[in-house]
């Protein structure tokens, strides 16, 4: 049995706002089996030992929405708004990206994601295949969707339970079913999707109402709201939803989908960056809906970090509603653990620091000119911090970044592997 042990650590356990001010985490396998304040006094023999001083324990982050090997995309296709973004920029260059490129992308952003305190992602891509393999080099939690897109839906469902066959055994990976929108799926095709994930219990994962004109195709072709469309084709029944974007629902969207297992998942930044509009979050969640966040990918953010997400979500909310109290620095904060680990079905395993539950924590080095006085630990991370910050790692029971530096993988390779496919993706153009 592995045996790690973290000492002299400030928890935020997430768990209502219980903060430990100093005390330990001990871990077996991958498992906390004790959470406490005081000193450890067991025995130590085999054990690892990481010394916490000065930082403050975290559950790892959860970003809920994610195209991981976009990060070939950053900073590709500026300035455009959605639909012209994905058809002119966006889709003749995904359309270019052989195996090799798709895992070069993937392992660039994991370790940009790890680095930065994320230790879960929930992604919709091509070639999921691939991705679990950069996950499982990384050691990091991927909740994958294989993207069910246009007129090839039959066979793509096949490759989603193709994927569920291999790895429903699996320890860090899960395969979710990813119609990608209301808009680029027929409704035939979300009533299968709705019927499959009911037959084996896949979460979906989806974008729904991320623009105006999203609304308006759909309105013109069924004289409903994507909602409704999603609804009437039976794809909430029984199932659990994760529906990114969510910018434009009317009260009786909110009405509606708040009594079926459904997750908006905010993604401020992409909102923003590509002018798609602002959701109305506090709304959703005065509704009891669940929310949580996600950075959509690299090439509409421009980055994966959920520290800066958390910043923007929280503002953008306080803007918008013109009320400062809103959406304040620990209800970020549950958006990118807590409600995250509901999101995906895993609310009694992941998302806070609590025993029983499965090991996935970041050390918050606290030692840092920004982040002092820490008057207010919740407002120090999500206003203050940029993620530089994020000092230790640990994904199911194993330490994958230690004082800063990832342990098991060449990140300069990895970087210079992501540039090189980019450089041969824009020649094949
Ligand atoms: C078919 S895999 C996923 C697909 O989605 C595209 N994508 C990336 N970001 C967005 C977004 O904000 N809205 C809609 N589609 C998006 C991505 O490029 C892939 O083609
Ligand atoms: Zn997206």
């Amino acid at each position: 049995m592995k045996r790690l042990l973290i000492e002299n650590i400030k928890v935020i356990t997430m768990e209502g706002d219980y903060i430990i001010p100093k005390g330990y985490i001990y871990i077996e396998d991958n498992k906390i089996v004790k959470v406490k304040e005081g000193v450890y006094e067991g025995e130590r023999d085999n054990f690892e030992v990481i010394d916490g001083k000065g930082c403050v324990a975290l559950p790892g982050f959860i970003n809920c929405h994610t195209h991981i090997p976009m990060t070939l995309l950053r900073g590709y296709g500026e300035g455009l708004p959605l639909m012209r973004w994905l058809n002119e920029k966006i889709w003749p260059f995904e359309a270019r990206l052989t195996e090799e490129d798709i895992y070069n992308g993937a392992l660039l952003g994991i370790i940009e994601m790890i680095k930065s305190g994320t230790t879960s992602f929930v992604d919709m891509y091509f070639r999921e295949d691939t991705i679990a393999k950069a996950c499982r080099r990384a050691n990091i939690r991927g909740f994958l969707g294989s993207p069910i897109i246009g007129d090839m839906w039959e066979r793509q469902i096949d490759e989603t339970l193709s994927l569920y066959d291999e790895f429903k055994e699996d320890d860090l990976i899960k395969i979710f079913i990813a119609p990608h929108s209301p808009y680029t799926c027929s409704f035939e095709t979300l009533k299968k999707v709705g019927e499959i994930a009911r037959n084996y219990k896949l979460p979906i994962h989806i974008h729904i109402a991320e623009t105006k004109d999203e609304v308006n195709i759909i309105r013109e072709k069924y004289n409903k709201t994507p909602f409704e469309v999603c609804k009437d084709a039976g794809l909430y029944d029984e199932n659990k939803v994760i529906a990114a974007h969510c910018v434009y629902l009317n009260d009786d969207d909110i009405i509606m989908v708040k009594n079926y297992d459904f997750t908006v998942v905010y993604n401020p930044q992409s909102n923003m960056k590509l002018a798609s509009g602002v959701a109305p979050i506090v709304k959703m969640m005065e509704n009891g809906i669940n929310v949580a966040l996600g950075t959509d990918g690299a090439s509409s953010n421009n980055n994966l970090n959920m520290i800066d997400e958390m910043k923007s979500a929280s503002l953008l909310q306080k803007l918008s509603f013109n009320d400062a109290t809103a959406l304040s620095a620990y209800d970020t904060l549950k958006l990118a653990t807590v409600n995250a680990a509901k999101a995906i079905g895993m609310e009694d395993k992941l998302g806070k620091i609590k025993e029983g539950f499965l090991a996935d924590i970041i050390l918050i080095d606290f030692n840092k000119p920004h982040l002092n006085p820490p008057t207010d630990i919740y407002s120090n991370i999500v206003y203050a911090a940029n993620g530089s910050e994020i000092k230790t790692v640990i994904i199911n029971g194993k330490v994958v970044l230690k004082d800063y530096k990832l342990l098991d993988i060449k990140e300069n390779e990895t970087i210079l592997n992501a540039n090189q496919s980019f450089i041969k993706v824009i020649e094949r153009l």
